[in-house]
């Protein structure tokens, strides 16, 4: 019962005080559903010219007190009654239907933003390091099986008032019957518990299977120029065909347990039918009417039992899914990056930034390997430096500690002087800079449109500077589409130097303290690396450079050379 508790309880918090109304809507719609229930029986009265029930006898005798004597006035006066109920009934059925349904999109909506706003806030080592296509699976099948269950969930609550309501009308004409009922009732929940326990372990290894199928497609779509260069595509589709199996396996298993549950329901009801109407006739001696409502309600109940039976299902089956999201979201909440009291003043600088990191140490929590071991160095404000090293000596590692998105085990970072250290201050010292990484990204949008994220106030003047300066104005003023050229998914109609270039344009364009390039002009031919690294040096006097590159030639372009050894910092 734990993971449903928490359930429940989560969308009662979640929905605030639409709630309280939704079950108000409930409650009365089961009522009047009731009462237009019980107008049967006087109805049945008039028909049948017998009063054989105290509310067709009462009904008959206050209608004759009103005048109302002859049987068309009589049937007129129930059919209006009756089709006043049904109006009211209808009101609020579709007040309380539109309310739940609103009350279960806007949950798994909610859902969405949670676990993407937490992504949003979570330290940068967790988010680099989690599978991208877990999380998909996440925001999408987990969620999706969410809704539904939600869905079902709240229509089905509206079903027990409903089924409530009915049973009490059979309590009060006939306890026998209902006993009956109960009887039908408890049949059908002894079936339903094991299929509901089978559904609850389907539902754990749907979610297992389903976050196979996002690794594979993932890692099939983002390799697929790989896989046809190696002619692997068949080995994909057969590890996809694999996960697929295994999420085919366990829908029909569940599809089949429905199946099974629903046919029991239907013959238990069937046997419930006609068991009430022979006992009825020959043992209870029960009136005509009675037995018309009765059966009337018993037939009415198959469907909203069916239903609630079915939702027992279906909540097994998203369980997992829900404590699965909430192990996502406790984990991601609990590495989110503490916003701290802080009376940093980098927000009010101009003007190109110094920087020094001191005696910086850095082991990646996951591989336990040490990067970084007492780490210090120092650019001065305009100045142009370049950080060479071997592969995977640490030199990534060193700039995202720089730009504040790793935080390091020891030592400091200080920028303009001052220790950069809390998540606010290190938020005031990314507004300073703009980081290029080694792969370019861009939206599946214009090349207008991407140059402008983040710098959304930039005029037509300042974006023609950045093109000018990244060497991109060639591409946009060549008679094709200029600034609205698509780039394509992650900018792949265009070439990786033209990525490369319209990033340093972006990077540009949010006027940086300090512009960070981990090899992002690598895709560039030496004359046009040449030209925007000279481009780059003309506005020192805007702001200072932090390079990290392979090539020598490169090198020219720096006024200092650092080299990273051993989790150390040394002058070239
Ligand atoms: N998220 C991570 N979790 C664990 N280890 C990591 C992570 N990122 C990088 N590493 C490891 O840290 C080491 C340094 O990586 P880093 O990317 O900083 O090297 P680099 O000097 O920039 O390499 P290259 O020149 O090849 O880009 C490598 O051994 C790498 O495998």
């Amino acid at each position: 019962m734990g993971p449903f508790k928490a359930y429940l309880a989560d969308i009662w918090r979640d929905s605030g005080k639409q709630m309280p109304w939704a079950a108000t809507l409930v409650v009365l719609g089961a009522l009047v559903e009731g009462i237009g229930l019980l107008a049967i029986l006087p109805l049945a009265a008039l028909i049948t010219g017998n009063a054989d029930t105290e509310l067709g006898r009462s009904a008959l005798s206050a209608m004759s007190g009103i005048g109302l004597v002859t049987e068309f006035s009589r049937a007129l006066a129930l059919t209006t009654g009756f089709l006043i109920i049904l109006a009211i009934r209808n009101l609020i059925m579709w007040r309380r239907d539109t309310l739940l349904f609103s009350l279960g999109v806007s949950y798994v909506d909610r859902w969405r933003t949670r676990l993407l706003s937490a992504i949003g806030n979570a330290d940068w080592a967790t988010v680099s390091a989690l599978r991208r296509s877990d999380f998909e699976h996440a925001i999408t099948n987990d969620v999706s099986r969410l809704s539904s269950s939600t869905d079902q969930m709240l229509r089905s609550a509206a079903m027990i008032a409903l089924s409530v309501v009915q049973l009490g009308i059979i309590a009060a004409l006939s306890p026998m019957l209902l006993i009956l009922v109960f009887a039908l009732l408890g049949v059908s929940l002894l079936f339903t518990l094991p299929l509901m326990r089978k559904a609850g372990r389907l539902g754990k290894k749907l979610t297992k299977s389903g976050r196979r199928i996002y690794g594979v497609l993932g890692d099939f779509m983002s390799s697929q120029k790989l896989a046809r260069l190696n002619n692997a595509e068949a080995d994909f589709l057969e590890r996809f065909s694999g996960s697929i199996r295994d999420v085919r396996t366990n829908q029909t298993a569940f599809m089949s347990s429905q199946i099974v549950a629903r046919g029991w329901f239907q013959m238990a009801a069937g046997v419930a039918v006609i068991a009430a109407l022979l006992i009825g006739v020959f043992v209870l001696n029960t009136p005509l009417s009675v037995l018309a409502v009765t059966i009337l309600v018993l037939a009415r109940l198959v469907g909203p039992v069916q239903m609630i039976a079915q939702t027992g299902q279906s909540l097994a089956n998203a369980l997992p899914a829900f404590t699965e999201l909430n192990r996502t979201l406790i984990e991601l909440r609990q590495v989110a990056a503490p916003p701290a009291a802080t009376n940093c003043t980098l927000s009010d600088r101009s003007g190109p930034a110094s920087l020094r990191l001191e005696n910086v140490s850095y082991t990646y929590p996951d591989t336990g390997e040490k990067i970084l071991n007492g780490a210090t160095f120092e650019i001065t404000a305009g100045e142009i430096v370049a950080l060479v090293g071997p592969s995977g000596v640490g030199k990534t590692t060193l700039l995202d500690i720089t730009s504040g998105l790793l935080r390091p085990d020891k030592g400091t970072v200080f920028a303009d002087g001052e220790a950069v250290r809390s998540e606010q201050e290190m938020r005031q010292w990314r507004d300073q800079l703009a980081y290029l990484p080694q792969d370019p990204f861009l939206f599946d949008a214009s090349i207008k449109e991407n140059l402008m994220w983040c710098a959304r106030t930039s005029d037509e003047g300042d974006i023609g500077e950045a093109i000018r300066i990244a060497a991109i104005d060639g591409l946009t003023s060549d008679g094709r589409e200029g600034l609205d050229i698509r780039a394509g998914e992650r900018g792949q109609s265009l070439s990786g130097g033209e990525r490369q270039r319209i990033c340093l344009a972006r990077a540009l364009l949010r006027r940086p303290r300090l512009l960070i390039l981990d090899e992002a002009t690598n895709a560039l031919d030496a004359r046009l690396e040449d030209l925007v690294l000279e481009g780059l040096r003309s506005l020192r006097s805007q702001f200072s450079i932090l390079l990290i590159t392979h090539r020598a030639e490169t090198l020219r372009h720096a006024d200092r050379v650092l080299r990273l050894e051993n989790g150390r910092v040394l002058e070239a």
